[in-house]
């Protein structure tokens, strides 16, 4: 088995990616540029050797792509080689249960601010979207995060769809990849004016995503599994419930339906392509403009920690990085090109994680007012 068959997930495994080129090319458009932190070597020049989006063997990408996937890969050489891959991945990542003193001691003098994702973060993924529910003791968890830190969702779902599974009013949400923005209705405690925050940089693009939503609707019936959902700003299109063998063709419908609409843009999550306007606003931007509307704009004070599982929470922890505050933490099983500092392997350990800082900082709250 070679290396590149290492690194494997569900948002920027190979097949995805190739997907993703297969839409692009039926769009008569180039693949998207790949930052060069954000992809291994071994992985950069499979993608050249495939020619993605370019070339004319886009089956033979897709071939090549499932040979990749993480079901193809049974071998015991593969198992110790992903061990290999594992522990060398998680030295650079540690977990955060594991960092916990180091997050905590860095927080000394600093208001800590939580960005939470939604699916996969706090909520297991499952097939069905609308059964994407997180557990109560996860929104209890949450709850009381929140009662201590600026806690704010920031979710790839519309604003109002992501509200309805976390239910919780006292929290900021960022939806549609961060394009729809929204305060509690009161928070004095953080936002000093107590203005209600709202943000939506791509209002003028309401119509055209509904437009290409009753389009894609239309034309994905003839795929069976396939689902597509209007999040205001943005529309997803599923394939995890859709057999391996139509993938292509559903990635090159989604390709021809985007052929009309130079202004929209593809990115791709869990075994979903995301269709989004081009402008220059994604979780990281979301973030960004939250830790100012709460007044850290420039502070040195804030340690924002930011806990995503998929590709687009990327664009949230290379902000952290870029400007060397505060901690990403990706939640995944399986060794993948990050740029988040630390890991957790799934919701349950992020529930944890939540709980620990509760508890932390209950205690320091109680040991300062003995003092
Ligand atoms: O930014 P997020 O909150 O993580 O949202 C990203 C996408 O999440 C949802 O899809 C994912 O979760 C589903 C339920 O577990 C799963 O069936 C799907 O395969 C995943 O991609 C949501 O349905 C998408 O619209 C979001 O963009």
């Amino acid at each position: 088995m070679t290396k590149q068959n290492v690194v494997v997930s569900d948002a920027n495994s190979p097949i995805n990616m190739a997907i993703t080129a297969a839409v692009l090319k039926s769009a008569g458009r180039k693949p998207p540029t790949v930052p060069g932190n954000y992809i291994g070597k071994s992985k950069k020049k499979l993608l050249k050797n495939l020619e993605i989006g370019t070339g004319p063997r886009i089956s033979t990408w897709i071939d090549s792509m499932r040979a990749s996937s993480p079901t193809h890969m049974k071998s015991a050489a593969s198992f110790s080689a992903n061990d290999e891959e594992h522990g060398s991945w998680i030295l650079n990542h540690p977990s955060a249960l594991n960092m916990f003193e180091q997050i905590t001691n860095a927080s000394k003098g600093k208001q800590m601010v939580m960005f939470l994702d939604y699916d996969g973060t706090l909520s297991p993924i499952v097939d069905d979207p609308d059964r994407a529910f997180m557990s109560d003791a996860m929104r209890a968890a949450v709850r009381d995060v929140a009662r201590y830190f600026p806690t704010a969702i920031v979710s790839g779902r519309c604003r109002d769809n992501v509200y309805n599974f976390v239910k919780l009013a006292e929290l900021y949400y960022a939806g549609s990849h961060g394009m729809d923005i929204k305060g509690p209705a009161k928070c004095e405690k953080y936002n000093k004016d107590n203005q209600a925050v709202l943000f939506q940089p791509a209002s003028e693009f309401l119509p055209m995503i509904e437009e290409v939503y009753k389009i894609l609707v239309e034309k994905t019936k003839s795929i069976p599994g396939a689902r597509v959902e209007n999040h205001k700003f943005c529309a997803s299109v599923h394939y995890r419930c859709v057999e391996e063998q139509r993938w292509s063709a559903l990635a090159e419908l989604v390709g021809s339906v985007l052929k009309d609409y130079p202004k929209l843009r593809l990115t791709q999550g869990r075994k979903v392509l995301e269709i989004r306007p081009t402008i220059k606003w994604d979780k990281g931007k979301a973030l960004e403009f939250l830790l100012e509307s709460l007044g850290f704009a420039n502070c040195k004070n804030v340690l924002p920690v930011y806990i995503g599982d998929d590709r687009t929470d990327e664009d949230a922890f290379k902000v952290l990085r870029d400007r060397g505050q505060g901690f990403g933490i990706l939640v995944s099983k399986l060794p993948k090109d990050t740029n988040a500092s630390y890991s957790l392997q799934e919701p349950s350990e992020v529930k944890d994680f939540l709980l620990r800082l509760v508890e932390w900082k209950r205690l320091s709250l109680r040991r300062s007012s003995k003092v």
